[in-house]
């Protein structure tokens, strides 16, 4: 029996997601995903010196970039002018970039979705949720970011992105900044200072991708940790995203701008 569109009996096409970074730590992980879920199809897999506006004729629906932080951006508006969604985990974004795609987005007015999440995986998500929740009721936060020494950026996305987060509630809150009397100091010693919230990094051979968030009152300390021992787990945060970008039109910023996490 024949099987015609739109009738009961329908069956979907799987959507078709093209790679950018296919060639990657991250791209590759990405590529067996696709290829395992039975409702996508791998379509082309791109790297550097690929050209991005060929993606406009290829079937692909959406496209996933894990490259590095100089070529994202670029790649991303490449991405909206050849008509297809994004779901971006590369790191390396600023107010300013992340504006830039905003307009581009408005401005090209088909109602294309970008998402941009520093971190796919569930623990780190949380982590980020539960550190934002925690930051008005302690007087000193810092955060250490622990990774691979492949590891191309430093301090993480992640990172920076839970450092901004609780640098907005504390702002919101109007907490002064944390006490610390430190007078000599050597060259990066307290880390780096992102909106006022210092955070660290450490680069270790044995670790994938690691935070530590602590809060300190007088007497009392809290530490929210997240661990991503493989790159499996950043697969069902991708997975997901793909899945939803076109239900998203503009820009998303975090993977918890798809869940509902109350
Ligand atoms: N959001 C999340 O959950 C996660 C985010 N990340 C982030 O993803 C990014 C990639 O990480 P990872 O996979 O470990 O890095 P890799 O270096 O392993 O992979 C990056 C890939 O991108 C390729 N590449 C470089 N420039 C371009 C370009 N202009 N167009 C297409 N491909 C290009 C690289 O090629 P070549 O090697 O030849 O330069 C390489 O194959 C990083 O920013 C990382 O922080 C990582 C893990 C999780
Ligand atoms: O480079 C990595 O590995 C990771 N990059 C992202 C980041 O910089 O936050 C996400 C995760 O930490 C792994």
């Amino acid at each position: 029996m024949a099987i015609m569109p739109n009738t009961p009996n329908a069956v979907a096409e799987p959507m078709m997601i093209a790679v950018l970074g296919a060639a990657g730590r991250m791209g590759s992980t990405v590529c067996d995903a696709i290829e395992s879920a039975g409702d996508l199809v791998l379509g082309p897999r791109l790297d550097v010196g690929d050209d991005v506006a060929t993606l406009a004729d290829s079937g692909a629906a959406v496209a996933v970039d894990f490259t590095v932080p100089s070529a994202t951006e670029a790649n991303v508006h490449a991405l909206i002018d050849a008509g297809l969604h994004a779901v971006v985990g590369t790191t390396g974004w600023t107010e300013e970039s992340l504006g830039r795609v905003r307009t581009h987005l408005a401005d090209d007015g088909r109602g294309l979705g970008v998402l941009i999440a520093p971190n796919f995986a569930l623990s780190a998500v949380l982590a980020m949720r539960f550190a934002a929740q925690a930051a008005r009721y302690f007087e000193s936060a810092e955060v250490i970011e622990l990774h691979h020494p492949n590891k191309v950026d430093a301090p993480s996305g992640t990172a920076v992105h839970t450092a901004r987060a609780i640098a907005a509630v504390r702002a919101q809150a109007g907490l002064a900044a944390g006490p610390d009397a430190t007078e000599t100091t050597l060259d990066g010693a307290r880390g780096a200072v992102v909106d006022g919230v210092h955070v660290h990094a450490v680069r270790l051979r044995g670790l994938v991708a690691h935070e530590e968030v602590l809060f300190g009152n007088p007497g009392e300390q809290l530490t929210i940790r997240t661990d991503s021992f493989e790159r499996s787990s950043f697969m069902p945060g991708v997975l997901l995203a793909v899945r939803a970008v076109a239900e998203h039109p503009g820009l998303t910023v975090g993977l918890d701008g798809y869940l509902d996490l109350g």
